[in-house]
């Protein structure tokens, strides 16, 4: 049988103490459903006495259902002196209408007489009193000991006295931050063993980051008994974050016997990773363990002729069962493998000790010492294969174009650019202005094409990245030119290099609409000119 952890998310709150984090209450009630559905216990939504949005934000899970998740609301101990009943934040604890509180006390003797300025005796009492009042609400009460372990360190029986505080006054559930994430494994693991010896209530863990052991710390924690895991998606968190849960859930779950959330749900994990990124509006960390999307991406020519006989050589899980996939990247560290295993996809089927591989092999490896770079542009890689194996047929061919840029005493400036493209035996010559020489010569040609192809007016551009190649040339060095395109919500890179800016810009815009004709009307032969 395997045991069971309790897995408390804290996503929005301690997650949203990271920099550049913020969600609103309707962005907390969104995430907050999806935790729910994916099988997380307990979803930490915020802090009611800290703003607004918090409040608003437990408003709207009050009216909201959950099938599974027990919605908690955090604050701190009551302040000494305070009777609890008069504590505004414990009263907003209590009015937030949540099943689960968790409130935080002190352990360390430090914070008790610095940050507080209390005694030893009266922190004790502040944390029975406020525990024994959420519990005569009937709240499920988690009390998470601040600083636990460098007050345990410090002073071991003062450290379990608040703990034994807790207990004694009703807690559920004791918990054990490394609130400044400074802790080791080893030490983790003989701390709680400790513990486990003198509390008798279920225990729990929430670490931190900042010596990069947030995981480890959490799962050291579990091997030595703790039942309950505090951490967040992403990993995001004050500082360096917490716990990342999706590191977390899938070492405990897939790499040993412990039962966090339901089996079937594992492979969302990716996609909630991801979900939660798009609503933090932060982008998601490609080398992010199990769900980043590099995390099973092979690059090495040797990795991906192993992996292609037989995956788990260079994968330690098949990235399926968390919701991740494989990728092949193509580069000048990639070898026949790479190529034949991207054709494939590419539905061309070219046996890896042909010579079209060797060629390409060949052509590739030449083009990124040029400068060029296809890990990020795929797409013209594609165009790349297509062309060496006979199997494109160009959608329109440049016959010219010329851009004039003008700019006067005033300081306004001018730009114009006029091209002549032929599409099958038909040569059209359009003109347009833009803010800048790639604008007017990207609008030339959708204007010369949109004649022929009218879809093309659906696709945009994504981003647009320079890179001087060899700097010591200064000014008149070769660059690269990157450039993402997108249409409905699908999108793809390609690439240009040239010592003439406007030329790598050419190559990398014409594939991006070649990419995207191809894509659009693969069996479509371009109509007459209208
Ligand atoms: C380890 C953690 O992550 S704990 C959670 C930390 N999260 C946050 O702080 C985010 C939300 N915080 C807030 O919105 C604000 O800080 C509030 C509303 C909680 C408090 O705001 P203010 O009343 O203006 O106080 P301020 O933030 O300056 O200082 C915190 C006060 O809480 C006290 N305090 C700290 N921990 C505790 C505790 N466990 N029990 C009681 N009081 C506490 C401090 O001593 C300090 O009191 P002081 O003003 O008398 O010195
Ligand atoms: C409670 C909490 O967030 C901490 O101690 O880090």
């Amino acid at each position: 049988m395997n045991t069971s952890i309790n897995i408390f998310d804290t996503t929005l709150r301690d997650g949203t103490q990271g920099e550049k984090v913020a969600f609103s209450a309707e962005d907390k009630l969104r995430i907050a459903q999806q935790l729910d559905a994916f099988g997380i216990d307990y979803i930490e939504g915020g802090w009611p006495g800290s703003n607004p949005r918090d409040m608003e934000f437990f408003e709207l899970a009050a009216e909201a259902s959950f099938d599974h998740a027990r919605i908690v609301a955090f604050g701190s101990t009551c302040r000494a002196g305070n009777e609890p009943n008069e504590d505004r934040n414990l009263q907003l604890l209590v009015e937030a209408e949540t099943p689960a509180v968790s409130i935080f006390g002190k352990s360390w003797l430090l914070h008790v007489e610095k940050a507080l300025q209390i005694t030893a005796e009266q922190n004790l009492g502040i944390i029975r009193d406020s525990v024994r009042f959420l519990k005569n609400h009937n709240k499920e009460v988690i009390y998470d000991a601040e600083h636990f372990f460098d007050g345990y360190k410090e002073d071991p029986d003062y450290a379990v006295a608040t703990l034994k505080a807790a207990e004694e006054a009703g807690a559920d559930t004791v918990v054990l931050c490394d609130t400044n994430g400074g802790t080791l494994p080893g030490q983790v693991s003989e701390i709680v063993s400790e513990v486990l010896k003198q509390v008798n209530i279920p225990v729990g863990i929430h670490a931190h980051n900042d010596c990069e052991l947030g995981v480890a710390n959490a799962m050291a924690a579990v091997q030595s008994g703790c039942t309950h895991v505090q951490g967040t998606i992403n990993g995001y968190g004050e500082r360096c974050g917490n716990t990342n849960l999706c590191s977390l859930i899938p070492n405990l779950q897939i790499k040993q016997d412990y039962q966090c959330i339901p089996d079937q749900h594992l492979e969302e994990l990716t996609a909630l990773s991801r979900f939660i990124s798009e609503v933090a509006n932060l982008t998601p960390d490609i080398r992010q363990p199990y769900v980043g999307r590099s995390a099973f991406a092979h690059k090495g020519g040797i990795h991906v002729s192993a992996v292609m006989k037989n995956e788990e050589t260079y994968e330690h899980i098949q990235p399926g069962r968390i919701g991740n996939s494989r990728r092949v990247l193509v580069s000048d560290l990639s070898g026949r493998s790479n190529i034949s295993y991207k054709a494939e996809q590419l539905g061309i089927e070219l046996d890896k000790y042909s010579d079209n591989v060797s060629e390409i092999v060949r052509e590739l490896k030449d083009l990124e010492n040029k400068g060029y770079q296809f890990e990020a542009a795929e797409a013209s890689f594609e165009l790349l294969v297509k062309k060496m194996t006979g199997v494109w047929e160009e959608f329109f061919e440049l016959e010219g174009f010329r851009i004039i840029v003008e700019k006067n005493v005033s300081g306004s400036s001018r730009t114009e650019a006029t091209l002549r493209i032929k599409v099958n035996d038909q040569v059209e010559h359009c003109a347009a202005e833009g803010n800048g020489p790639v604008h007017a010569l990207d609008k030339a040609l959708r204007k010369a094409l949109r004649k022929f192809y009218p879809e093309i007016s659906n696709m945009h551009l994504n981003d647009y990245k320079v890179r001087v190649l060899n700097e010591k040339d200064g000014t008149g060095a070769d660059v690269r030119v990157l450039i993402d395109s997108a249409e409905h919500g699908q999108s793809w890179g390609t690439v240009g290099v040239s010592h003439n800016i406007i030329d790598a810009s050419w190559q990398a815009l014409t594939d991006s609409f070649s990419y995207f004709l191809a894509q659009e009307q693969k069996n479509l032969q371009p109509k007459e000119a209208i």
